[in-house]
Protein backbone atom coordinates (compact mmCIF):
# COMPACT_ATOMS: atom_id res chain seq x y z
CA UNK A 1 0.00 0.00 0.00
CA UNK A 2 2.58 2.51 1.09
CA UNK A 3 4.72 1.40 -1.82
CA UNK A 4 2.14 2.24 -4.41
CA UNK A 5 1.54 5.57 -2.73
CA UNK A 6 5.25 6.28 -2.89
CA UNK A 7 5.29 5.34 -6.54
CA UNK A 8 2.42 7.68 -7.26
CA UNK A 9 4.32 10.50 -5.59
CA UNK A 10 7.40 9.63 -7.61
CA UNK A 11 5.43 9.78 -10.79
CA UNK A 12 3.84 13.07 -9.89
CA UNK A 13 7.15 14.58 -9.04
CA UNK A 14 8.68 13.28 -12.18
CA UNK A 15 5.89 14.86 -14.16
CA UNK A 16 6.49 18.10 -12.27
CA UNK A 17 10.16 18.06 -13.13
CA UNK A 18 9.41 17.43 -16.76
CA UNK A 19 6.67 20.00 -17.08
CA UNK A 20 8.51 22.55 -15.03
CA UNK A 21 11.15 22.71 -17.66
CA UNK A 22 9.04 22.78 -20.76
CA UNK A 23 8.21 25.96 -22.53
CA UNK A 24 5.09 25.01 -24.29
CA UNK A 25 3.88 27.13 -27.12
CA UNK A 26 7.34 28.19 -28.07
CA UNK A 27 6.92 30.06 -31.31
CA UNK A 28 10.42 29.73 -32.62
CA UNK A 29 9.76 27.39 -35.49
CA UNK A 30 6.82 29.32 -36.82
CA UNK A 31 7.44 30.92 -40.15
CA UNK A 32 8.57 34.51 -39.95
CA UNK A 33 5.72 36.91 -40.34
CA UNK A 34 6.63 39.50 -42.90
CA UNK A 35 3.87 39.20 -45.43
CA UNK A 36 5.29 41.65 -47.92
CA UNK A 37 8.47 39.67 -48.20
CA UNK A 38 7.11 36.18 -48.19
CA UNK A 39 5.18 33.75 -50.18
CA UNK A 40 3.42 32.67 -47.02
CA UNK A 41 4.94 29.44 -45.74
CA UNK A 42 2.60 26.93 -44.20
CA UNK A 43 1.61 27.03 -40.60
CA UNK A 44 0.54 23.47 -40.90
CA UNK A 45 3.16 20.75 -41.05
CA UNK A 46 4.51 19.14 -44.18
CA UNK A 47 2.10 16.47 -45.23
CA UNK A 48 3.87 13.81 -47.17
CA UNK A 49 5.61 11.10 -45.29
CA UNK A 50 9.20 10.57 -46.17
CA UNK A 51 9.58 14.07 -47.57
CA UNK A 52 10.76 16.43 -44.90
CA UNK A 53 11.29 14.94 -41.50
CA UNK A 54 11.22 11.20 -41.44
CA UNK A 55 11.64 10.40 -37.79
CA UNK A 56 10.12 13.49 -36.28
CA UNK A 57 6.65 14.77 -36.60
CA UNK A 58 6.30 18.26 -37.88
CA UNK A 59 6.74 19.82 -34.50
CA UNK A 60 10.02 18.05 -34.17
CA UNK A 61 8.78 15.34 -31.84
CA UNK A 62 11.05 12.38 -32.18
CA UNK A 63 8.81 9.44 -32.85
CA UNK A 64 11.19 6.62 -32.36
CA UNK A 65 8.74 4.60 -30.36
CA UNK A 66 11.38 3.28 -28.00
CA UNK A 67 10.27 1.69 -24.80
CA UNK A 68 11.48 3.93 -22.02
CA UNK A 69 13.66 1.20 -20.51
CA UNK A 70 15.84 0.88 -23.54
CA UNK A 71 18.84 3.10 -23.94
CA UNK A 72 18.20 5.76 -26.49
CA UNK A 73 19.41 4.48 -29.78
CA UNK A 74 22.04 6.70 -31.31
CA UNK A 75 21.18 5.69 -34.84
CA UNK A 76 17.63 6.73 -34.38
CA UNK A 77 18.49 10.25 -33.35
CA UNK A 78 17.45 12.48 -36.17
CA UNK A 79 20.36 14.42 -37.58
CA UNK A 80 18.03 17.12 -38.76
CA UNK A 81 16.59 17.53 -35.28
CA UNK A 82 20.08 17.72 -33.83
CA UNK A 83 21.12 20.33 -36.34
CA UNK A 84 18.02 22.41 -35.67
CA UNK A 85 18.60 22.16 -31.93
CA UNK A 86 22.12 23.46 -32.32
CA UNK A 87 20.91 26.37 -34.40
CA UNK A 88 18.19 27.27 -31.93
CA UNK A 89 20.46 27.36 -28.91
CA UNK A 90 23.53 28.90 -30.47
CA UNK A 91 23.98 32.58 -29.92
CA UNK A 92 27.52 32.98 -31.16
CA UNK A 93 30.07 31.92 -33.64
CA UNK A 94 31.88 28.73 -32.66
CA UNK A 95 35.54 29.55 -32.34
CA UNK A 96 37.95 27.38 -34.18
CA UNK A 97 41.69 27.79 -34.04
CA UNK A 98 42.48 25.09 -36.59
CA UNK A 99 43.93 26.01 -39.95
CA UNK A 100 41.60 26.12 -42.90
CA UNK A 101 42.56 23.72 -45.66
CA UNK A 102 41.93 25.06 -49.16
CA UNK A 103 42.09 23.03 -52.33
CA UNK A 104 41.78 25.20 -55.40
CA UNK A 105 40.40 23.99 -58.68
CA UNK A 106 43.07 26.04 -60.39
CA UNK A 107 46.13 25.90 -58.16
CA UNK A 108 47.80 28.68 -60.16
CA UNK A 109 45.19 31.29 -59.46
CA UNK A 110 45.97 33.48 -56.46
CA UNK A 111 44.35 32.54 -53.20
CA UNK A 112 42.50 35.42 -51.63
CA UNK A 113 41.46 35.63 -48.06
CA UNK A 114 39.89 38.64 -46.40
CA UNK A 115 40.16 39.99 -42.89
CA UNK A 116 37.30 42.46 -43.20
CA UNK A 117 33.90 42.59 -44.86
CA UNK A 118 34.85 45.87 -46.59
CA UNK A 119 37.45 44.06 -48.68
CA UNK A 120 34.66 42.08 -50.31
CA UNK A 121 33.20 45.18 -51.97
CA UNK A 122 29.70 44.18 -51.05
CA UNK A 123 26.72 46.28 -51.99
CA UNK A 124 26.19 48.95 -49.32
CA UNK A 125 22.80 47.50 -48.33
CA UNK A 126 24.36 44.12 -47.70
CA UNK A 127 27.30 45.48 -45.76
CA UNK A 128 24.82 47.30 -43.57
CA UNK A 129 22.91 44.04 -43.12
CA UNK A 130 26.09 42.24 -42.09
CA UNK A 131 27.03 44.87 -39.49
CA UNK A 132 23.47 45.07 -38.27
CA UNK A 133 23.71 41.36 -37.42
CA UNK A 134 26.62 42.19 -35.18
CA UNK A 135 29.33 40.68 -37.37
CA UNK A 136 32.53 42.69 -37.11
CA UNK A 137 34.84 40.54 -39.17
CA UNK A 138 34.62 37.35 -41.22
CA UNK A 139 34.82 34.06 -39.38
CA UNK A 140 37.67 31.68 -40.10
CA UNK A 141 35.84 29.80 -42.84
CA UNK A 142 34.35 33.01 -44.24
CA UNK A 143 37.81 34.54 -44.67
CA UNK A 144 38.51 32.06 -47.47
CA UNK A 145 35.06 31.03 -48.61
CA UNK A 146 33.64 34.51 -49.22
CA UNK A 147 36.23 35.72 -51.76
CA UNK A 148 35.84 32.44 -53.63
CA UNK A 149 32.07 32.59 -53.62
CA UNK A 150 31.98 36.22 -54.71
CA UNK A 151 34.71 35.94 -57.36
CA UNK A 152 34.09 36.72 -61.03
CA UNK A 153 33.57 34.54 -62.93
CA UNK A 154 31.69 32.60 -60.25
CA UNK A 155 33.40 29.52 -58.85
CA UNK A 156 31.94 26.36 -57.43
CA UNK A 157 32.65 25.42 -53.86
CA UNK A 158 32.38 22.48 -51.50
CA UNK A 159 32.89 23.59 -47.90
CA UNK A 160 32.97 21.61 -44.72
CA UNK A 161 33.22 22.89 -41.19
CA UNK A 162 31.50 22.09 -37.96
CA UNK A 163 28.18 23.59 -37.10
CA UNK A 164 28.31 27.19 -35.94
CA UNK A 165 31.39 28.33 -37.81
CA UNK A 166 29.58 30.70 -40.16
CA UNK A 167 28.70 28.69 -43.27
CA UNK A 168 25.07 29.82 -43.47
CA UNK A 169 25.97 33.48 -43.13
CA UNK A 170 28.56 33.02 -45.88
CA UNK A 171 26.32 31.47 -48.50
CA UNK A 172 23.44 33.79 -47.69
CA UNK A 173 25.74 36.68 -48.47
CA UNK A 174 26.69 35.06 -51.78
CA UNK A 175 23.04 34.39 -52.64
CA UNK A 176 22.05 37.97 -51.92
CA UNK A 177 25.05 39.45 -53.74
CA UNK A 178 24.40 37.74 -57.03
CA UNK A 179 20.78 38.69 -57.40
CA UNK A 180 19.59 41.45 -59.71
CA UNK A 181 16.54 42.99 -58.00
CA UNK A 182 15.29 44.41 -61.32
CA UNK A 183 14.51 40.90 -62.51
CA UNK A 184 11.38 39.48 -61.00
CA UNK A 185 12.16 35.79 -61.09
CA UNK A 186 14.17 33.35 -58.93
CA UNK A 187 17.92 33.70 -59.33
CA UNK A 188 19.25 32.17 -56.10
CA UNK A 189 18.02 28.78 -54.98
CA UNK A 190 18.87 27.05 -51.71
CA UNK A 191 17.94 23.50 -50.69
CA UNK A 192 17.58 22.62 -47.01
CA UNK A 193 16.92 19.13 -45.66
CA UNK A 194 13.80 19.95 -43.64
CA UNK A 195 10.98 22.42 -43.34
CA UNK A 196 12.30 23.76 -40.03
CA UNK A 197 15.86 24.14 -41.26
CA UNK A 198 14.59 25.96 -44.35
CA UNK A 199 12.76 28.41 -42.10
CA UNK A 200 15.89 29.01 -40.01
CA UNK A 201 17.96 29.78 -43.10
CA UNK A 202 15.11 31.93 -44.39
CA UNK A 203 15.38 34.01 -41.23
CA UNK A 204 19.07 34.63 -41.88
CA UNK A 205 18.28 35.67 -45.46
CA UNK A 206 15.69 38.12 -44.17
CA UNK A 207 17.98 39.54 -41.52
CA UNK A 208 20.89 39.99 -43.85
CA UNK A 209 18.69 41.42 -46.57
CA UNK A 210 16.92 43.79 -44.19
CA UNK A 211 18.33 46.91 -45.85
CA UNK A 212 17.75 45.61 -49.34
CA UNK A 213 13.94 45.56 -49.47
CA UNK A 214 13.77 45.07 -53.24
CA UNK A 215 15.02 41.53 -52.72
CA UNK A 216 12.22 39.14 -51.98
CA UNK A 217 12.24 35.62 -50.64
CA UNK A 218 9.92 32.68 -51.29
CA UNK A 219 9.66 29.45 -49.30
CA UNK A 220 9.31 26.32 -51.41
CA UNK A 221 8.14 24.06 -48.62
CA UNK A 222 5.34 21.57 -48.49
CA UNK A 223 2.05 23.12 -47.57
CA UNK A 224 2.84 26.32 -49.41
CA UNK A 225 0.24 25.90 -52.10
CA UNK A 226 0.25 28.22 -55.09
CA UNK A 227 -2.25 28.40 -57.88
CA UNK A 228 -1.38 26.56 -61.04
CA UNK A 229 0.21 28.71 -63.71
CA UNK A 230 1.73 31.13 -61.19
CA UNK A 231 5.32 32.24 -61.78
CA UNK A 232 7.35 33.01 -58.70
CA UNK A 233 8.55 36.61 -58.73
CA UNK A 234 10.79 36.47 -55.69
CA UNK A 235 14.47 36.48 -56.60
CA UNK A 236 15.47 34.10 -53.83
CA UNK A 237 13.93 30.73 -53.10
CA UNK A 238 14.65 28.50 -50.13
CA UNK A 239 13.03 25.12 -49.93
CA UNK A 240 13.15 21.40 -49.40
CA UNK A 241 14.13 19.10 -52.29
CA UNK A 242 10.71 17.51 -52.93
CA UNK A 243 8.82 20.78 -53.18
CA UNK A 244 11.56 22.58 -55.11
CA UNK A 245 11.64 19.74 -57.60
CA UNK A 246 7.88 19.99 -58.07
CA UNK A 247 8.05 23.76 -58.43
CA UNK A 248 10.81 23.49 -61.02
CA UNK A 249 9.40 20.62 -63.08
CA UNK A 250 5.78 19.53 -62.69
CA UNK A 251 4.34 22.87 -61.55
CA UNK A 252 6.77 25.15 -63.37
CA UNK A 253 6.54 27.91 -60.74
CA UNK A 254 10.30 28.38 -61.12
CA UNK A 255 12.34 28.43 -64.30
CA UNK A 256 15.48 26.56 -63.20
CA UNK A 257 17.40 27.76 -66.29
CA UNK A 258 17.48 31.26 -64.82
CA UNK A 259 19.10 30.25 -61.52
CA UNK A 260 22.52 31.84 -61.03
CA UNK A 261 23.43 30.45 -57.59
CA UNK A 262 22.46 27.02 -56.30
CA UNK A 263 23.18 26.18 -52.65
CA UNK A 264 22.93 22.75 -51.13
CA UNK A 265 22.99 23.20 -47.38
CA UNK A 266 23.61 20.57 -44.74
CA UNK A 267 24.55 17.95 -47.29
CA UNK A 268 25.27 15.39 -44.57
CA UNK A 269 21.78 15.77 -43.13
CA UNK A 270 20.32 15.85 -46.63
CA UNK A 271 21.66 12.49 -47.71
CA UNK A 272 20.54 10.88 -44.45
CA UNK A 273 16.98 11.32 -45.69
CA UNK A 274 15.86 8.86 -48.27
CA UNK A 275 15.01 10.40 -51.59
CA UNK A 276 16.64 13.76 -50.98
CA UNK A 277 19.84 12.82 -52.73
CA UNK A 278 18.07 11.88 -55.96
CA UNK A 279 15.78 14.89 -55.83
CA UNK A 280 18.74 17.22 -55.31
CA UNK A 281 20.57 15.71 -58.25
CA UNK A 282 17.51 16.01 -60.46
CA UNK A 283 17.17 19.69 -59.56
CA UNK A 284 20.86 20.28 -60.20
CA UNK A 285 20.55 18.74 -63.69
CA UNK A 286 17.95 21.36 -64.64
CA UNK A 287 20.24 24.29 -63.84
CA UNK A 288 22.31 26.10 -66.47
CA UNK A 289 25.93 25.09 -66.89
CA UNK A 290 27.25 28.42 -65.68
CA UNK A 291 25.17 28.34 -62.51
CA UNK A 292 27.34 28.64 -59.43
CA UNK A 293 27.04 25.50 -57.28
CA UNK A 294 27.82 25.64 -53.57
CA UNK A 295 27.61 22.74 -51.14
CA UNK A 296 27.99 22.85 -47.37
CA UNK A 297 28.31 20.13 -44.80
CA UNK A 298 29.24 19.87 -41.14
CA UNK A 299 30.85 16.46 -41.63
CA UNK A 300 32.60 14.88 -44.55
CA UNK A 301 32.20 11.15 -44.55
CA UNK A 302 32.69 9.23 -47.80
CA UNK A 303 28.99 9.26 -48.72
CA UNK A 304 28.81 13.05 -48.42
CA UNK A 305 31.91 13.43 -50.53
CA UNK A 306 30.50 11.19 -53.29
CA UNK A 307 27.27 13.15 -53.29
CA UNK A 308 29.14 16.47 -53.30
CA UNK A 309 31.13 15.48 -56.37
CA UNK A 310 27.95 14.56 -58.21
CA UNK A 311 26.29 17.92 -57.64
CA UNK A 312 29.26 20.29 -57.71
CA UNK A 313 31.40 20.08 -60.85
CA UNK A 314 34.98 21.46 -60.78
CA UNK A 315 34.83 22.55 -57.19
CA UNK A 316 37.16 24.48 -54.96
CA UNK A 317 37.25 22.74 -51.61
CA UNK A 318 37.52 24.29 -48.17
CA UNK A 319 37.78 22.24 -45.01
CA UNK A 320 38.09 23.31 -41.43
CA UNK A 321 38.96 20.56 -38.97
CA UNK A 322 36.99 20.23 -35.75
CA UNK A 323 38.71 21.34 -32.59
CA UNK A 324 40.19 18.30 -30.87
CA UNK A 325 38.86 17.51 -27.44
CA UNK A 326 41.27 16.50 -24.72
CA UNK A 327 41.21 15.05 -21.22
CA UNK A 328 44.40 16.85 -20.25
CA UNK A 329 42.75 19.53 -18.20
CA UNK A 330 40.20 17.24 -16.58
CA UNK A 331 40.43 15.72 -13.11
CA UNK A 332 38.77 12.32 -13.28
CA UNK A 333 37.39 10.35 -10.34
CA UNK A 334 35.23 7.33 -9.75
CA UNK A 335 32.95 6.44 -6.88
CA UNK A 336 32.27 2.83 -5.96
CA UNK A 337 28.68 1.99 -5.02
CA UNK A 338 26.53 -1.13 -4.80
CA UNK A 339 23.34 0.06 -6.44
CA UNK A 340 21.68 3.12 -7.87
CA UNK A 341 20.34 4.35 -4.54
CA UNK A 342 23.88 4.47 -3.24
CA UNK A 343 24.85 6.38 -6.35
CA UNK A 344 22.24 9.01 -5.53
CA UNK A 345 23.49 9.15 -1.96
CA UNK A 346 27.06 9.61 -3.19
CA UNK A 347 25.90 12.41 -5.45
CA UNK A 348 24.18 14.13 -2.56
CA UNK A 349 27.31 13.81 -0.43
CA UNK A 350 29.34 15.44 -3.16
CA UNK A 351 26.83 18.27 -3.39
CA UNK A 352 26.90 18.62 0.36
CA UNK A 353 30.67 18.99 0.44
CA UNK A 354 31.53 21.19 -2.51
CA UNK A 355 29.92 24.06 -4.32
CA UNK A 356 29.16 23.04 -7.86
CA UNK A 357 28.26 25.90 -10.15
CA UNK A 358 26.65 23.75 -12.79
CA UNK A 359 26.75 20.05 -13.52
CA UNK A 360 25.58 17.76 -16.29
CA UNK A 361 24.62 14.26 -15.27
CA UNK A 362 24.47 11.53 -17.90
CA UNK A 363 22.29 8.44 -17.61
CA UNK A 364 21.99 5.45 -19.89
CA UNK A 365 18.24 5.44 -20.30
CA UNK A 366 15.46 7.99 -20.32
CA UNK A 367 13.82 6.13 -17.49
CA UNK A 368 16.86 6.43 -15.23
CA UNK A 369 17.24 10.08 -16.18
CA UNK A 370 13.61 10.78 -15.23
CA UNK A 371 13.91 8.84 -11.99
CA UNK A 372 17.17 10.53 -11.01
CA UNK A 373 15.83 13.98 -11.78
CA UNK A 374 12.89 13.29 -9.47
CA UNK A 375 15.22 12.01 -6.73
CA UNK A 376 17.35 15.14 -6.93
CA UNK A 377 14.29 17.36 -6.80
CA UNK A 378 13.29 15.56 -3.61
CA UNK A 379 16.68 16.50 -2.23
CA UNK A 380 15.96 20.13 -2.95
CA UNK A 381 17.98 20.62 -6.14
CA UNK A 382 16.77 22.65 -9.06
CA UNK A 383 16.94 20.16 -11.87
CA UNK A 384 16.45 20.36 -15.61
CA UNK A 385 15.66 17.17 -17.47
CA UNK A 386 16.48 16.71 -21.12
CA UNK A 387 14.78 13.72 -22.61
CA UNK A 388 14.40 12.25 -26.06
CA UNK A 389 10.65 12.38 -26.24
CA UNK A 390 10.61 16.16 -25.96
CA UNK A 391 10.04 18.31 -29.00
CA UNK A 392 13.11 19.99 -30.42
CA UNK A 393 11.93 23.43 -29.30
CA UNK A 394 11.30 22.12 -25.81
CA UNK A 395 14.77 20.66 -25.69
CA UNK A 396 16.21 23.94 -26.90
CA UNK A 397 14.28 25.79 -24.19
CA UNK A 398 15.63 23.46 -21.49
CA UNK A 399 19.20 23.97 -22.66
CA UNK A 400 18.70 27.71 -22.92
CA UNK A 401 17.43 27.90 -19.34
CA UNK A 402 20.34 25.80 -18.16
CA UNK A 403 22.78 27.98 -20.05
CA UNK A 404 21.29 31.00 -18.34
CA UNK A 405 21.91 29.13 -15.06
CA UNK A 406 18.22 29.02 -14.17
CA UNK A 407 18.90 25.41 -13.19
CA UNK A 408 22.14 24.15 -11.77
CA UNK A 409 21.82 20.49 -12.66
CA UNK A 410 21.01 19.07 -16.07
CA UNK A 411 20.13 15.39 -16.15
CA UNK A 412 20.19 13.87 -19.60
CA UNK A 413 20.91 10.89 -21.79
CA UNK A 414 23.77 10.89 -24.22
CA UNK A 415 21.72 11.17 -27.36
CA UNK A 416 20.01 14.33 -26.23
CA UNK A 417 23.13 16.19 -25.30
CA UNK A 418 25.36 15.14 -28.15
CA UNK A 419 27.14 18.03 -29.73
CA UNK A 420 25.81 20.57 -27.31
CA UNK A 421 28.39 22.78 -25.68
CA UNK A 422 27.37 24.26 -22.41
CA UNK A 423 30.56 26.08 -21.70
CA UNK A 424 30.06 26.92 -18.08
CA UNK A 425 29.58 23.33 -16.91
CA UNK A 426 32.35 22.66 -14.41
CA UNK A 427 31.40 19.16 -13.36
CA UNK A 428 30.28 16.23 -15.51
CA UNK A 429 28.90 13.18 -13.76
CA UNK A 430 28.53 9.85 -15.48
CA UNK A 431 25.72 8.34 -13.44
CA UNK A 432 26.04 5.50 -15.93
CA UNK A 433 29.23 4.97 -17.88
CA UNK A 434 28.90 5.26 -21.65
CA UNK A 435 28.70 1.92 -23.42
CA UNK A 436 27.97 1.01 -27.02
CA UNK A 437 25.27 -1.36 -28.24
CA UNK A 438 27.36 -4.39 -27.41
CA UNK A 439 28.03 -3.19 -23.90
CA UNK A 440 31.63 -2.21 -24.60
CA UNK A 441 33.07 1.07 -23.35
CA UNK A 442 32.17 3.95 -25.64
CA UNK A 443 35.40 5.92 -25.45
CA UNK A 444 34.39 8.50 -28.00
CA UNK A 445 31.28 9.40 -26.07
CA UNK A 446 33.26 9.52 -22.84
CA UNK A 447 35.60 12.02 -24.45
CA UNK A 448 32.71 14.09 -25.83
CA UNK A 449 31.00 14.23 -22.47
CA UNK A 450 33.87 15.29 -20.33
CA UNK A 451 36.53 16.46 -22.77
CA UNK A 452 37.24 20.10 -23.30
CA UNK A 453 38.43 21.78 -26.45
CA UNK A 454 41.35 24.14 -26.31
CA UNK A 455 39.02 27.11 -26.38
CA UNK A 456 37.38 26.22 -23.08
CA UNK A 457 40.74 25.51 -21.56
CA UNK A 458 39.38 25.63 -18.03
CA UNK A 459 40.00 22.77 -15.65
CA UNK A 460 37.08 20.43 -15.36
CA UNK A 461 35.97 17.74 -12.99
CA UNK A 462 34.52 14.39 -14.05
CA UNK A 463 32.98 11.91 -11.65
CA UNK A 464 32.11 8.38 -12.73
CA UNK A 465 29.65 6.25 -10.80
CA UNK A 466 30.45 2.56 -10.67
CA UNK A 467 27.95 0.07 -9.22
CA UNK A 468 29.02 -3.41 -10.33
CA UNK A 469 31.97 -5.52 -11.39
CA UNK A 470 30.86 -4.97 -14.93
CA UNK A 471 30.91 -1.17 -14.68
CA UNK A 472 34.26 -1.32 -12.88
CA UNK A 473 35.58 -3.26 -15.83
CA UNK A 474 34.23 -0.65 -18.25
CA UNK A 475 35.91 2.06 -16.20
CA UNK A 476 39.23 0.26 -16.28
CA UNK A 477 39.05 -0.13 -20.01
CA UNK A 478 38.28 3.57 -20.47
CA UNK A 479 41.20 4.38 -18.23
CA UNK A 480 43.51 2.19 -20.30
CA UNK A 481 42.24 3.59 -23.55
CA UNK A 482 43.11 7.17 -22.64
CA UNK A 483 46.15 6.26 -20.51
CA UNK A 484 44.85 8.65 -17.93
CA UNK A 485 44.38 7.67 -14.32
CA UNK A 486 40.86 7.86 -12.87
CA UNK A 487 41.26 8.26 -9.10
CA UNK A 488 39.00 6.63 -6.54
CA UNK A 489 36.92 9.01 -4.47
CA UNK A 490 35.46 8.09 -1.08
CA UNK A 491 32.23 10.01 -0.88
CA UNK A 492 31.75 9.20 2.81
CA UNK A 493 34.81 11.26 3.60
CA UNK A 494 33.86 14.92 3.38
CA UNK A 495 37.44 16.14 3.68
CA UNK A 496 38.45 14.05 0.73
CA UNK A 497 35.60 15.38 -1.38
CA UNK A 498 36.52 18.93 -0.49
CA UNK A 499 40.03 18.33 -1.76
CA UNK A 500 38.91 17.51 -5.29
CA UNK A 501 37.40 20.94 -5.69
CA UNK A 502 40.73 22.66 -5.21
N1 LIG B 1 31.46 36.78 -39.12
C1 LIG B 1 30.69 36.57 -38.07
N2 LIG B 1 30.87 37.27 -36.93
C2 LIG B 1 30.09 37.05 -35.84
N3 LIG B 1 29.10 36.15 -35.80
C3 LIG B 1 28.87 35.40 -36.89
C4 LIG B 1 29.65 35.57 -38.09
N4 LIG B 1 29.20 34.68 -39.01
C5 LIG B 1 28.19 34.01 -38.41
N5 LIG B 1 27.98 34.43 -37.15
C6 LIG B 1 27.01 33.94 -36.17
O1 LIG B 1 27.51 32.71 -35.66
C7 LIG B 1 26.48 31.75 -35.55
C8 LIG B 1 26.78 30.55 -36.44
O2 LIG B 1 26.81 30.95 -37.79
P1 LIG B 1 26.14 30.08 -38.95
O3 LIG B 1 24.75 29.68 -38.60
O4 LIG B 1 26.35 30.82 -40.22
O5 LIG B 1 27.09 28.80 -38.87
P2 LIG B 1 26.98 27.44 -39.67
O6 LIG B 1 28.35 26.97 -39.88
O7 LIG B 1 26.11 27.63 -40.84
O8 LIG B 1 26.31 26.49 -38.65
P3 LIG B 1 24.97 25.68 -38.86
O9 LIG B 1 25.13 24.89 -40.10
O10 LIG B 1 24.81 24.86 -37.62
O11 LIG B 1 23.94 26.77 -38.96
C9 LIG B 1 25.20 32.46 -35.91
O12 LIG B 1 24.59 32.91 -34.71
C10 LIG B 1 25.66 33.62 -36.77
O13 LIG B 1 24.77 34.71 -36.67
Amino acid sequence: MSDSWAQAVDQQELAAVTLGNLHLGDEKSKPPGSPTKLVVPPLEPPEEKGEEIPKTDTNGVVNNGDSPEKPEDDDKEDRAAQSLLNKLIRSNLVNNTNQVEVLQRDPNSPLYSVKSFEELRLKAQLLEGVYNMGFNRPSKIQENALPMMLAEPPQNLIAQSQSGTGKTAAFVLAMLSRVDPAHKYPQSLCLSPTYELALQTGKVIEQMGKFYPELKLAYAVRGNKLERGVKIQEQIVIGTPGTVLDWCSKLKFIDPRKIKVFVLDEADVMIATQGHQDQSIRIQRMLPRDCQMLLFSATFEESVWRFAQKVVPDPNIIKLKREEETLDTIKQYYVQCNNRDEKVQALCNIYGAITIAQAMIFCHTRKTAGWLAAELVKEGHQVALLSGEMMVEQRAAVIERFREAKEKVLVTTNVCARGIDVEQVSVVINFDLPVDKDGNPDNETYLHRIGRTGRFGKRGLAINMVDSKHSMNILNRIQEHFSKKIEKLDTDDLDEIEKIAN
